[in-house]
């Protein structure tokens, strides 16, 4: 069984923090600062992105060996279609298993900036499902994520077919599913019912970005496509030169959306904790579900 399988087997709520490769000495020692108050809370695991077009390959591999070695707790590393021929993507597979990397998020990729659509690279890939199954032929102990649309990847013409696009993706091997970040529970909830009747039965994980201040919520929702609802956007604008006053509206509101999905049986919830951890502490210390994470007494 893959590390990812006996995690979400094993563990009545599967707690995932998500963190990119920092761009600066400074951000670096932040970084494991923030990863250090989130340990309490017992995650399990922490994935690190790929960077776009593949920039970040060797720094996520070296982050996720580092997440280990520092904390002992499972790393997953992104990994992506863009900017890499077939025989690139296996050498780099093998770099991340000698690293001990056992479980991986895999996916397409975003086009790289300036770049209308997504091309694959000659020799490349040009879907999920393919990185899936050359993970799944060459690494097949491997851990395997694969990313969820509550609403939809921008570029799929309808629910339908990103749905039977997902299910390409469970088909070539994955483990789990974990959500693009969403601020509206009843798309997740229709969307995993939407899942379970297409006969997709592995986990499925909500991811949330708490918001942490409204100019960076709204550039990353626009940049993954997600609807932004207009009622919260208001509430922050009408504090919009008070950043603890956003800070705190987003705590709420984080708060009160993972209970929710903790009542409705959520199995876990991936964090898209982006190298900050308070607003993620502030939540994990509000959820009392039983099952949920919490930092031990
Ligand atoms: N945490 C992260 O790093 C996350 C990153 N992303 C990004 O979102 C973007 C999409 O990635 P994935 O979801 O992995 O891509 P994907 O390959 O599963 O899907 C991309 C698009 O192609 C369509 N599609 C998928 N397979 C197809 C096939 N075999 N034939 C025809 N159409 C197909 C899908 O419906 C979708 O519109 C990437 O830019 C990814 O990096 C998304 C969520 C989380
Ligand atoms: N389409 C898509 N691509 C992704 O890369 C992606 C998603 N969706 N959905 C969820 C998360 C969000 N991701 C992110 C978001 C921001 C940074 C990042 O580097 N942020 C920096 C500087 C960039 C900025 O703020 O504009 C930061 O300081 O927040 C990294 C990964 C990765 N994930």
């Amino acid at each position: 069984m893959t590390v990812l399988r006996q995690i979400l087997e094993n563990k009545p709520f599967c707690l995932s923090i998500e963190i990119f490769p920092p761009k600066s000495a400074d951000a670096d020692s932040a970084l494991w600062e923030n990863l250090e108050r989130l340990m309490p809370y017992g995650p399990s695991f922490v994935s690190c992105t790929y960077g776009a077009g593949g920039s970040t390959r060797n720094r996520t591999v070296e982050l996720c060996r580092e997440i280990r070695t520092r904390f002992n707790v499972p790393a997953t590393a992104h990994f992506t279609c863009v900017g890499s021929t077939i025989p690139e993507l296996t050498d780099w597979l093998d770099v991340a298993a000698e690293a001990g990397i056992q479980n991986f998020m895999a996916l397409r990729g975003d086009p790289p900036r300036g770049q209308e659509g997504f091309k694959p690279v000659d020799g490349g890939l040009s879907y999920a499902n393919e990185l899936v199954g050359l993970i799944r032929k060459t690494k097949p102990q491997s851990g395997i994520g694969v990313a969820g649309y509550p609403e939809k990847h921008p570029e799929a013409p309808d629910h339908d077919v990103d749905l039977s696009n997902l299910k390409r993706k469970v088909d070539a091997g994955a483990d789990a599913v974990f959500t693009q970040l969403f601020f509206d529970n009843a798309s997740f909830l229709r969307f995993r019912d939407r899942c379970r009747a297409a006969g997709i039965t592995i986990p499925i994980i909500p991811g949330i970005m708490p918001i942490t201040e409204f100019a960076r919520i709204k550039r990353i929702t626009q940049m993954c496509g997600a609807a932004f609802p207009e009622a919260l956007a208001a509430r922050l604008e009408a504090v919009q030169d008070d950043l603890d006053a956003q800070f705190k509206i987003g705590v709420e509101f984080a708060i009160e959306q993972c209970r929710e999905l903790c009542r409705e049986g959520a199995q876990g919830i991936h964090f898209y904790a982006l190298n900050r951890s308070s607003a993620c502490e502030q939540i994990l210390d509000a959820l009392d579900q039983p099952g949920a994470a919490r930092k031990p007494a």
